[in-house]
């Protein structure tokens, strides 16, 4: 591969995190040559500074609530239970390795030419290697995700993104969130049950403006009784002090206080620039996302994009799908394959976790008017309870038309990010009320509220 006379292959894909690696196995399951361009850790953001090693951090958090729960029980547990970071880290990153080596092998097994190398666009079915090798291919995938996004403030080079919290070996004394969305969510729930005092700065006036606005709330209460601080309509001027001393200073002029550490949390942009997009003639959308069709095809024939770097729903789980249907279309002789981008669940690793799939009731309010039936259920699980703590689940379901079709669910509550999967699958073959009320309910559970609710 050293010269630079084209190699062939049947596909090239740009990027080894959720959407490439799955759409380069679909390929070569299919039967396809494929090569596999990735200039870091496999897995991508998924597995290396998002869902894996946040998941395994969410994990820890809520096992410090239940450490303080179990004294309730009778459990004799010290005062002040510590937790040791450099542990927690070590076994997390030991998960992380694990992921990298069976993809390793995976890739091995299945024939995939892994390339350690950023590629770019040279023409619809040539990719440059950044060491000059040109690879020749009839088809390429691009799926090259995105990156955490900086405010235009000065000062915003000293704060940290989310990439950072990985890199965290203890927990910082103060942590100033910027931000409302999954991230800033997350990761203060996270930090703060983790031993540092958090607040959070959102520019919107509640918390997830995705969710549903009643269960923002809630866990906006359930935040702020674990001790969170938040700060809502702020618009963020500019970040001072220096590192482990920092402060945000508002449009007004007001100073925060200072924090060890600041964490932008403002969503993310598409990887979009240096690939040789513009030079090839794929077309972008106003936010720099690549503008894909129903089946993933750019503007450019031959050449697919999935995941993050189209800005559609910006999870792993959509980013695998498109992949794997993209290449059951292109290699698989499916023509018709394709992802359906409506009822996507998805669940914020809160604390209590919020899961949702469908129209939140604003939603469907605004496409149905008054034929809206909405049942809810507040209640304390039975570990809250018997603990005697205060915190409530809000389980939701949004109906539409005389036979109630459900067309949201929305549960906040212990044990949420478990249950919703069911019943979104339900929601999806066109679940009613009815049905619900038809299925016996597994007691005692949170779970059996959802076919409980009237
Ligand atoms: C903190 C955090 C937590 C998250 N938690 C969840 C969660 O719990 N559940 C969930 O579903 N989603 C979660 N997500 C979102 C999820 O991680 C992304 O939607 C998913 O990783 C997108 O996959 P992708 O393949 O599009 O991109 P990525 O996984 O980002 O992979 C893109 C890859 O392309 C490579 N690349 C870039 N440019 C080039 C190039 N020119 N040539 C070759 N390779 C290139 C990059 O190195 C990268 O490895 C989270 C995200 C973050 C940041
Ligand atoms: N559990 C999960 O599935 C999970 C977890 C984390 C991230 N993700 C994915 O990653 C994406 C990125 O997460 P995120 O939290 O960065 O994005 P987000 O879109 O969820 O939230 C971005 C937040 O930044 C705010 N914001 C945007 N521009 C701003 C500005 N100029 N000034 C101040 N605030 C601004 C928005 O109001 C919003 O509150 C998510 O949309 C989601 O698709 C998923």
């Amino acid at each position: 591969m050293s010269d630079n006379s084209p190699l062939d292959f049947d596909l090239v894909v740009l990027g080894g995190g959720s959407g490439g690696l799955a759409g380069a196995f679909r390929a070569a399951q299919h039967g396809a040559r494929v090569a596999l361009l990735e200039p870091g850790e496999l897995g991508g953001t998924c597995v290396n500074v998002g869902c894996v090693p946040k998941k395994a951090m969410w994990l820890a958090a809520e096992l410090s609530g239940h450490v303080a729960l179990a004294s309730q029980f009778g459990f004799e547990v010290p005062r002040d239970p510590r937790l040791d970071w450099p542990t927690l880290i070590a076994g997390r990153q030991r998960y992380v390795h694990g992921i990298h080596a069976s993809y390793r092998r995976r890739l091995d097994e299945a024939g995939i030419a892994l390339m350690p190398v950023r590629g770019r666009l040279r023409d619809a079915h040539t990719v440059q290697c950044d060491n000059g090798t040109l690879l020749r291919a009839a088809h390429i995938l691009l799926a090259t995700g995105s990156s955490p996004r900086r405010l235009p403030v000065p000062g915003a080079g000293l704060a940290g993104i989310s990439d950072d919290f990985f890199h965290l070996c203890e927990a910082p004394t103060r942590v100033a969130l910027v931000g409302g969305g999954y991230i800033a969510v997350e990761l203060a729930g996270i930090l703060q049950a983790l031993g540092s005092r958090v607040d959070i700065f959102a520019r919107a006036g509640r918390l997830l403006g995705h969710a549903d606005a009643e269960l923002a709330q809630r866990l906006q209460d359930n935040y702020r009784h674990q001790g969170i601080g938040m700060h809502f309509d702020y618009r963020l001027a500019a970040i001072e002090g220096e590192a482990g001393r920092l402060t945000l200073r508002n449009a007004d002029g007001d100073a925060s206080d200072p924090y060890a550490q600041v964490i932008l949390a403002v969503g993310r942009t598409a990887n979009t620039s240096g690939i040789g997009l513009e030079d090839v003639g794929v077309a972008l959308d106003a936010d720099g996302n690549i503008l894909v069709d129903a089946f993933q095809r750019s503007s450019l024939p031959h050449v697919a994009a999935v995941g993050d770097v189209t800005g559609k729903a910006t999870l792993t789980p959509v980013a695998i799908a498109a992949a794997r249907r993209a290449m059951d279309r292109v290699f698989g002789g499916q023509p018709e394959a394709r992802i359906d981008y409506d009822d996507v669940p998805a669940v914020v690793f809160s604390h209590p976790p919020l899961a949702s799939v469908g129209l939140t009731e604003a939603q469907a309010r605004e496409r149905h008017g008054d034929d809206v039936h909405v049942a809810r259920s507040v209640f304390r699980p039975m570990l809250q309870a018997l603990a005697d703590r205060p915190q409530h689940s809000l389980f939701k379901l949004v109906c539409v038309g005389a036979e109630r079709r459900v067309v949201g669910i929305h549960l906040l509550g212990e044990g949420a990010d478990e249950i919703l999967q069911g019943f979104a699958v339900a929601l999806k073959k066109g679940l009613t009320l009815a049905d619900l009320h038809d299925t016996i309910a597994i007691h005692p559970s949170s779970a059996e509220e959802v076919v409980l609710m009237r």
